[in-house]
């Protein structure tokens, strides 16, 4: 682990939003839709940042394409990796900073948490409109560490992502109720994998009952942000590390995401 730096004070003086993105249980696209909504706000015209602290699986550099490149160190801390010439899109990832992708998950209690507090504290983000926190799923001292870590700056809200089936589950309650008591404000809950969008006739069929997440927003006094089809071609360009905003800028999952990112960032500004 590339620990060998000297602790630096957390600068997000130049970064105006901060957003944490979290999920009750693991693979309900936390990361996909972490990687979309920079992709839109990028898209929008805005710089965009992401954290990605998810030890369980840190998968945002390969939604991204980055791999895993060298991290080097300015004088105000460790350089984010930047995904275009234009700098819009700054990323920096646990899995950067891990001589073995699998390292992170088999430390344990304060090892990891006061790895976390580190890298939260340690990245020299610089101007950005808007900066993502992938967040590993559930409620844990990992999510405790970050929070307490970025609160000592300013943490805007989260935003809650779930699926039509984790609805039901006690999972997503759990993360209000994290919210809720550490003071967290809920900028709204996305439903994802929210029906199934054909990718030959676009249709969207839904699998599963639909809308309970609209409905979850409704009961927890939450904006509901919108939902996200499961989308084979957002799928594959995830799993190939393809910007699908600009494969496929006329679907109907595009428009779904970049409405998200709209009614984020008017969120973000009341
Ligand atoms: N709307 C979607 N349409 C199609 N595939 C999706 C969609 N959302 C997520 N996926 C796929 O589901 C899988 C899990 O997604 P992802 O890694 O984003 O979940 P996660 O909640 O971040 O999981 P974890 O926190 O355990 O890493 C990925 O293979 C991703 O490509
Ligand atoms: S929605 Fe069903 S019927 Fe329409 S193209 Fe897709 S698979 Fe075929």
């Amino acid at each position: 682990v590339c620990a060998a730096s000297t602790p630096h004070f957390i600068d997000l003086t130049q970064v105006r939003h901060v957003v944490l993105v979290l999920s009750g249980k693991g693979g309900v696209g936390k990361s996909t839709i972490t990687t979309e909504l920079a992709l839109a706000l990028r898209h929008a015209g805005k710089r965009v940042g992401i954290l990605d602290v998810d030890l369980c699986g840190p998968s945002i550099p390969r939604m991204l394409s980055v791999g895993r490149p060298d991290v080097h160190q300015c004088d105000s801390g460790w350089v984010p990796v930047y995904t275009d010439a234009q700098k819009s899109l700054a990323l920096m990832s646990i899995g950067f900073l891990l001589e073995d992708p699998d390292e992170a998950v088999v430390w344990r209690g304060p090892k990891k948490t006061a790895m976390i507090s580190q890298f939260v504290s340690d990245v020299a983000w610089g101007e950005l409109d808007v900066l993502l926190v992938d967040t590993p799923p559930g409620t844990s001292d990992e999510h405790l560490a970050v929070l307490e870590n970025l609160k000592k700056h300013r943490v805007d809200g989260a935003v809650l992502v779930t699926t039509p089936q984790a609805v039901s589950t006690g999972d997503v309650r759990r993360e209000i109720t994290f919210c809720k008591k550490t003071g967290v404000r809920i900028l709204g809950i996305i439903e994802n994998m929210s029906g199934f969008a054909c990718p030959h006739c676009s249709e969207c069929s839904n699998i599963f009952s639909k809308g309970g997440g609209e409905e979850l927003a409704k009961l927890t006094g939450s904006v509901f942000l919108g939902s996200v089809p499961l989308d084979p071609l957002l799928g594959s360009s995830i799993e190939q590390g393809k910007d699908f905003i600009e494969s496929f800028p006329d679907s109907a999952t595009f428009s779904a995401i970049n409405s998200i990112s709209q009614t984020l960032l008017e969120s973000l500004q009341t």
